[in-house]
Protein backbone atom coordinates (compact mmCIF):
# COMPACT_ATOMS: atom_id res chain seq x y z
CA UNK A 1 0.00 0.00 0.00
CA UNK A 2 1.18 3.56 -0.79
CA UNK A 3 1.93 5.54 2.37
CA UNK A 4 0.73 8.55 0.57
CA UNK A 5 -1.37 9.18 -2.58
CA UNK A 6 -2.31 12.07 -4.01
CA UNK A 7 -4.43 12.95 -6.37
CA UNK A 8 -5.34 16.37 -8.39
CA UNK A 9 -4.45 18.28 -5.49
CA UNK A 10 -4.69 22.08 -6.12
CA UNK A 11 -4.19 25.05 -3.69
CA UNK A 12 -4.48 28.66 -4.41
CA UNK A 13 -4.13 32.03 -2.50
CA UNK A 14 -5.77 34.50 -3.99
CA UNK A 15 -5.30 34.82 -7.12
CA UNK A 16 -2.02 32.94 -7.30
CA UNK A 17 -2.71 29.50 -8.41
CA UNK A 18 0.73 27.98 -5.85
CA UNK A 19 -0.43 24.09 -6.88
CA UNK A 20 -2.39 23.05 -10.20
CA UNK A 21 -2.92 19.39 -9.81
CA UNK A 22 -0.60 17.33 -8.01
CA UNK A 23 -0.58 13.60 -8.18
CA UNK A 24 1.86 10.77 -7.16
CA UNK A 25 2.07 7.90 -4.63
CA UNK A 26 4.74 7.12 -2.47
CA UNK A 27 5.48 3.63 -1.13
CA UNK A 28 6.71 2.26 2.39
CA UNK A 29 10.46 2.82 3.19
CA UNK A 30 11.28 5.15 0.90
CA UNK A 31 12.90 8.69 1.01
CA UNK A 32 11.12 11.28 -1.17
CA UNK A 33 12.82 14.23 -2.39
CA UNK A 34 10.33 17.32 -2.66
CA UNK A 35 12.53 19.91 -4.86
CA UNK A 36 11.38 22.91 -6.10
CA UNK A 37 12.62 26.45 -5.96
CA UNK A 38 12.04 29.08 -3.28
CA UNK A 39 8.36 29.77 -3.61
CA UNK A 40 7.94 26.99 -5.93
CA UNK A 41 4.71 25.44 -3.45
CA UNK A 42 6.77 22.74 -0.99
CA UNK A 43 5.22 24.24 2.00
CA UNK A 44 1.89 24.95 1.17
CA UNK A 45 2.25 21.31 0.03
CA UNK A 46 3.21 19.62 3.23
CA UNK A 47 0.69 21.82 5.23
CA UNK A 48 -2.17 20.34 3.08
CA UNK A 49 -0.89 17.16 4.32
CA UNK A 50 -0.84 17.67 8.16
CA UNK A 51 -4.08 19.25 7.37
CA UNK A 52 -3.07 22.59 8.60
CA UNK A 53 -4.11 24.17 5.17
CA UNK A 54 -7.61 23.29 2.94
CA UNK A 55 -7.08 22.55 -0.65
CA UNK A 56 -9.44 23.72 -3.38
CA UNK A 57 -9.80 20.38 -5.20
CA UNK A 58 -8.10 16.47 -4.82
CA UNK A 59 -7.09 14.16 -2.18
CA UNK A 60 -4.54 13.51 -0.35
CA UNK A 61 -4.52 9.72 1.67
CA UNK A 62 -2.29 8.89 4.30
CA UNK A 63 -1.99 4.99 4.55
CA UNK A 64 -5.50 4.88 3.00
CA UNK A 65 -7.23 7.61 4.89
CA UNK A 66 -7.97 10.57 3.57
CA UNK A 67 -6.51 13.99 5.27
CA UNK A 68 -9.32 16.34 6.15
CA UNK A 69 -8.63 20.23 7.03
CA UNK A 70 -9.63 21.07 10.53
CA UNK A 71 -9.48 17.11 11.31
CA UNK A 72 -5.67 15.67 12.70
CA UNK A 73 -6.93 11.78 12.45
CA UNK A 74 -4.35 11.38 9.88
CA UNK A 75 -1.65 13.08 11.94
CA UNK A 76 -1.63 10.05 14.13
CA UNK A 77 0.41 8.75 11.35
CA UNK A 78 2.81 11.46 10.10
CA UNK A 79 5.87 13.20 12.32
CA UNK A 80 6.54 16.91 11.06
CA UNK A 81 9.56 18.42 10.90
CA UNK A 82 9.01 22.20 10.38
CA UNK A 83 11.62 24.24 8.05
CA UNK A 84 11.70 26.64 11.95
CA UNK A 85 11.17 24.36 14.59
CA UNK A 86 10.38 25.80 17.96
CA UNK A 87 11.31 24.40 21.67
CA UNK A 88 10.74 25.60 25.04
CA UNK A 89 14.41 26.72 25.68
CA UNK A 90 14.62 26.48 29.42
CA UNK A 91 14.18 22.59 28.83
CA UNK A 92 16.66 19.58 28.52
CA UNK A 93 16.12 17.36 25.10
CA UNK A 94 15.01 14.74 27.49
CA UNK A 95 12.81 16.65 29.16
CA UNK A 96 10.74 18.54 26.00
CA UNK A 97 11.06 14.34 24.86
CA UNK A 98 9.60 13.65 27.95
CA UNK A 99 6.73 16.48 28.06
CA UNK A 100 5.68 15.62 24.32
CA UNK A 101 5.52 12.09 25.19
CA UNK A 102 2.90 13.09 28.08
CA UNK A 103 0.63 15.05 25.58
CA UNK A 104 0.94 12.26 23.02
CA UNK A 105 -0.27 9.70 25.67
CA UNK A 106 2.37 7.58 26.25
CA UNK A 107 3.18 5.72 29.39
CA UNK A 108 5.56 6.63 32.11
CA UNK A 109 7.75 3.39 30.67
CA UNK A 110 6.94 4.10 27.01
CA UNK A 111 8.84 7.64 27.39
CA UNK A 112 11.70 6.48 28.93
CA UNK A 113 12.46 3.84 26.36
CA UNK A 114 11.51 5.77 23.27
CA UNK A 115 13.29 9.05 24.15
CA UNK A 116 16.40 7.25 25.67
CA UNK A 117 16.24 5.30 21.76
CA UNK A 118 15.53 8.38 20.04
CA UNK A 119 18.22 10.68 21.48
CA UNK A 120 20.50 8.08 20.91
CA UNK A 121 19.54 8.00 17.07
CA UNK A 122 20.05 11.87 16.76
CA UNK A 123 23.67 11.33 18.58
CA UNK A 124 22.16 13.45 21.51
CA UNK A 125 21.76 10.95 24.31
CA UNK A 126 24.23 12.39 26.48
CA UNK A 127 23.66 15.86 26.15
CA UNK A 128 22.37 17.75 29.32
CA UNK A 129 22.55 20.98 28.39
CA UNK A 130 19.57 23.72 27.86
CA UNK A 131 18.21 23.25 24.55
CA UNK A 132 18.65 27.37 24.10
CA UNK A 133 22.57 26.12 23.87
CA UNK A 134 22.11 24.31 21.09
CA UNK A 135 23.15 25.11 17.24
CA UNK A 136 20.95 25.07 14.16
CA UNK A 137 21.65 21.44 13.74
CA UNK A 138 21.01 20.31 17.29
CA UNK A 139 18.04 21.80 17.27
CA UNK A 140 16.59 20.04 13.86
CA UNK A 141 18.38 16.62 15.56
CA UNK A 142 15.66 16.83 18.50
CA UNK A 143 13.03 18.43 15.87
CA UNK A 144 13.52 14.71 14.33
CA UNK A 145 13.68 12.74 17.61
CA UNK A 146 10.05 14.71 18.77
CA UNK A 147 8.79 14.08 15.38
CA UNK A 148 9.49 10.36 15.61
CA UNK A 149 7.83 10.04 19.15
CA UNK A 150 4.69 8.56 18.36
CA UNK A 151 6.20 6.11 15.65
CA UNK A 152 4.96 7.84 12.46
CA UNK A 153 4.81 6.11 8.86
CA UNK A 154 5.11 8.78 7.21
CA UNK A 155 7.73 11.94 8.61
CA UNK A 156 7.36 14.67 6.86
CA UNK A 157 10.77 17.73 7.23
CA UNK A 158 10.71 20.52 5.22
CA UNK A 159 13.86 21.84 4.58
CA UNK A 160 15.48 20.40 7.49
CA UNK A 161 19.52 21.10 5.91
CA UNK A 162 18.62 24.44 4.20
CA UNK A 163 20.23 26.39 7.14
CA UNK A 164 23.11 24.10 8.34
CA UNK A 165 26.89 24.29 7.68
CA UNK A 166 27.92 20.92 5.71
CA UNK A 167 28.98 19.23 8.88
CA UNK A 168 25.09 19.55 10.27
CA UNK A 169 23.58 18.98 6.95
CA UNK A 170 25.81 15.12 6.71
CA UNK A 171 24.19 14.22 10.57
CA UNK A 172 20.50 14.98 9.27
CA UNK A 173 21.21 12.95 6.04
CA UNK A 174 22.67 10.05 7.68
CA UNK A 175 19.95 10.21 10.12
CA UNK A 176 16.96 10.35 7.69
CA UNK A 177 18.50 7.66 5.80
CA UNK A 178 18.64 5.26 8.70
CA UNK A 179 15.58 6.28 9.77
CA UNK A 180 13.96 5.06 6.30
CA UNK A 181 13.84 1.33 7.59
CA UNK A 182 11.29 2.59 10.28
CA UNK A 183 9.02 4.95 7.96
CA UNK A 184 8.67 6.34 4.99
CA UNK A 185 10.30 10.01 4.84
CA UNK A 186 9.25 13.18 2.66
CA UNK A 187 12.51 15.95 2.56
CA UNK A 188 11.49 19.18 0.83
CA UNK A 189 14.33 20.99 -0.20
CA UNK A 190 16.36 22.84 -2.48
CA UNK A 191 20.22 21.26 -2.01
CA UNK A 192 20.08 19.05 -5.05
CA UNK A 193 23.37 17.58 -3.75
CA UNK A 194 21.25 16.52 -0.02
CA UNK A 195 18.91 14.57 -2.30
CA UNK A 196 21.39 12.37 -4.65
CA UNK A 197 22.86 11.59 -1.22
CA UNK A 198 19.89 9.94 0.20
CA UNK A 199 16.75 9.78 -1.46
CA UNK A 200 15.52 6.82 -3.64
CA UNK A 201 11.99 8.90 -5.07
CA UNK A 202 12.07 12.22 -6.33
CA UNK A 203 9.38 14.77 -7.48
CA UNK A 204 10.51 17.76 -8.79
CA UNK A 205 7.50 20.82 -8.61
CA UNK A 206 8.11 24.03 -11.05
CA UNK A 207 5.16 26.79 -11.09
CA UNK A 208 2.87 24.68 -9.74
CA UNK A 209 3.01 20.93 -11.60
CA UNK A 210 4.97 18.22 -11.49
CA UNK A 211 7.49 18.15 -13.65
CA UNK A 212 9.12 14.96 -12.63
CA UNK A 213 7.99 12.24 -10.07
CA UNK A 214 9.77 9.08 -10.42
CA UNK A 215 12.40 6.71 -8.42
CA UNK A 216 16.25 7.94 -8.92
CA UNK A 217 17.20 5.35 -10.88
CA UNK A 218 14.66 6.10 -13.81
CA UNK A 219 15.72 9.38 -13.41
CA UNK A 220 19.22 8.40 -13.97
CA UNK A 221 18.52 6.17 -16.84
CA UNK A 222 15.99 8.61 -18.18
CA UNK A 223 18.43 11.56 -18.43
CA UNK A 224 21.92 9.52 -19.65
CA UNK A 225 21.99 12.38 -22.58
CA UNK A 226 23.99 10.32 -24.03
CA UNK A 227 27.43 11.69 -23.34
CA UNK A 228 30.81 10.63 -22.74
CA UNK A 229 33.11 12.70 -20.25
CA UNK A 230 36.73 13.17 -21.45
CA UNK A 231 39.18 15.24 -19.14
CA UNK A 232 42.64 16.16 -20.14
CA UNK A 233 45.26 17.53 -17.38
CA UNK A 234 45.19 20.78 -19.51
CA UNK A 235 43.07 22.19 -22.15
CA UNK A 236 43.81 21.20 -25.54
CA UNK A 237 45.33 23.46 -28.31
CA UNK A 238 43.51 24.07 -31.14
CA UNK A 239 45.33 21.67 -33.29
CA UNK A 240 45.04 18.75 -30.98
CA UNK A 241 41.25 19.79 -30.12
CA UNK A 242 41.38 19.09 -34.01
CA UNK A 243 43.14 15.67 -34.39
CA UNK A 244 41.01 14.84 -31.41
CA UNK A 245 37.21 15.49 -31.49
CA UNK A 246 36.99 16.06 -35.26
CA UNK A 247 33.35 15.27 -36.09
CA UNK A 248 32.01 14.81 -33.30
CA UNK A 249 29.47 16.85 -31.28
CA UNK A 250 31.42 17.99 -28.37
CA UNK A 251 30.84 21.13 -25.59
CA UNK A 252 33.49 22.26 -23.25
CA UNK A 253 34.08 24.15 -20.16
CA UNK A 254 38.54 24.15 -19.38
CA UNK A 255 39.71 20.77 -19.20
CA UNK A 256 36.28 18.98 -19.41
CA UNK A 257 34.96 18.06 -22.61
CA UNK A 258 31.42 16.66 -23.41
CA UNK A 259 31.02 14.10 -26.26
CA UNK A 260 27.50 13.29 -28.05
CA UNK A 261 27.00 10.38 -29.00
CA UNK A 262 23.94 7.82 -30.31
CA UNK A 263 26.76 4.52 -30.57
CA UNK A 264 28.88 4.79 -27.55
CA UNK A 265 31.32 1.86 -28.62
CA UNK A 266 31.62 3.80 -31.79
CA UNK A 267 32.42 7.08 -30.23
CA UNK A 268 34.56 5.27 -27.48
CA UNK A 269 36.57 3.49 -30.54
CA UNK A 270 37.24 6.53 -32.57
CA UNK A 271 38.41 8.15 -29.42
CA UNK A 272 40.89 5.48 -28.20
CA UNK A 273 41.97 5.10 -31.84
CA UNK A 274 42.84 9.01 -31.71
CA UNK A 275 44.70 8.74 -28.51
CA UNK A 276 46.84 6.28 -29.20
CA UNK A 277 47.22 7.87 -32.90
CA UNK A 278 48.04 11.51 -31.75
CA UNK A 279 49.63 10.21 -28.50
CA UNK A 280 47.40 12.55 -26.67
CA UNK A 281 46.07 10.78 -23.50
CA UNK A 282 42.73 12.14 -21.63
CA UNK A 283 43.24 11.99 -17.01
CA UNK A 284 39.90 10.45 -17.44
CA UNK A 285 37.33 9.30 -20.18
CA UNK A 286 33.53 8.51 -18.52
CA UNK A 287 30.10 8.06 -19.04
CA UNK A 288 28.67 11.00 -18.42
CA UNK A 289 26.47 11.04 -15.74
CA UNK A 290 24.50 14.21 -15.42
CA UNK A 291 24.19 15.38 -11.63
CA UNK A 292 20.69 16.36 -10.63
CA UNK A 293 21.56 20.17 -10.71
CA UNK A 294 22.10 19.36 -14.45
CA UNK A 295 18.62 17.70 -14.50
CA UNK A 296 16.79 20.15 -12.93
CA UNK A 297 17.84 23.00 -15.30
CA UNK A 298 17.12 20.70 -18.16
CA UNK A 299 13.42 19.97 -16.89
CA UNK A 300 12.64 23.52 -16.14
CA UNK A 301 13.83 25.47 -18.91
N1 LIG B 1 -0.81 31.90 3.64
C1 LIG B 1 -0.45 32.37 2.46
N2 LIG B 1 -1.11 33.41 1.91
C2 LIG B 1 -0.79 33.89 0.69
N3 LIG B 1 0.22 33.40 -0.07
C3 LIG B 1 0.92 32.36 0.44
C4 LIG B 1 0.63 31.80 1.72
N4 LIG B 1 1.48 30.76 1.94
C5 LIG B 1 2.28 30.70 0.85
N5 LIG B 1 1.95 31.65 -0.04
C6 LIG B 1 2.58 31.87 -1.36
O1 LIG B 1 2.60 30.62 -2.04
C7 LIG B 1 3.80 30.45 -2.76
C8 LIG B 1 4.45 29.15 -2.35
O2 LIG B 1 4.95 29.29 -1.03
P1 LIG B 1 5.63 28.09 -0.23
O3 LIG B 1 6.06 28.62 1.09
O4 LIG B 1 4.73 26.92 -0.24
O5 LIG B 1 6.88 27.79 -1.17
P2 LIG B 1 8.20 26.92 -0.86
O6 LIG B 1 8.42 26.07 -2.07
O7 LIG B 1 8.04 26.22 0.44
O8 LIG B 1 9.30 28.03 -0.78
P3 LIG B 1 10.66 28.12 0.10
O9 LIG B 1 11.62 27.13 -0.49
O10 LIG B 1 11.09 29.51 -0.11
O11 LIG B 1 10.29 27.81 1.53
C9 LIG B 1 4.65 31.70 -2.49
O12 LIG B 1 4.50 32.59 -3.57
C10 LIG B 1 4.04 32.26 -1.22
O13 LIG B 1 4.19 33.65 -1.19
Amino acid sequence: MSVLEVKGIKKTFGTQEVLKGLDFSLPEQSVLGFIGQNGAGKTTFMKLIVGLLASDEGTISVCGEKVQYGNTKTNRLIGYLPDVPEFYGYMTAYGYLTLCGEVTGLTGIEIKEKATELLKLVGLENNKKKIKTYSRGMKQRLGIAQALLNEPKLLICDEPTSALDPLGRKEILEILHRVKKQTTVIFSTHILSDVEKICDHIVLLHEGTIKLSMTLAEMEARFSFNQLLVEFNQSLSTADYESIFEGLRVTNKGETYLVQHDELTEIQTKLYTRFINQGIFPKKIEVYQPSLEDIFTEVVQ
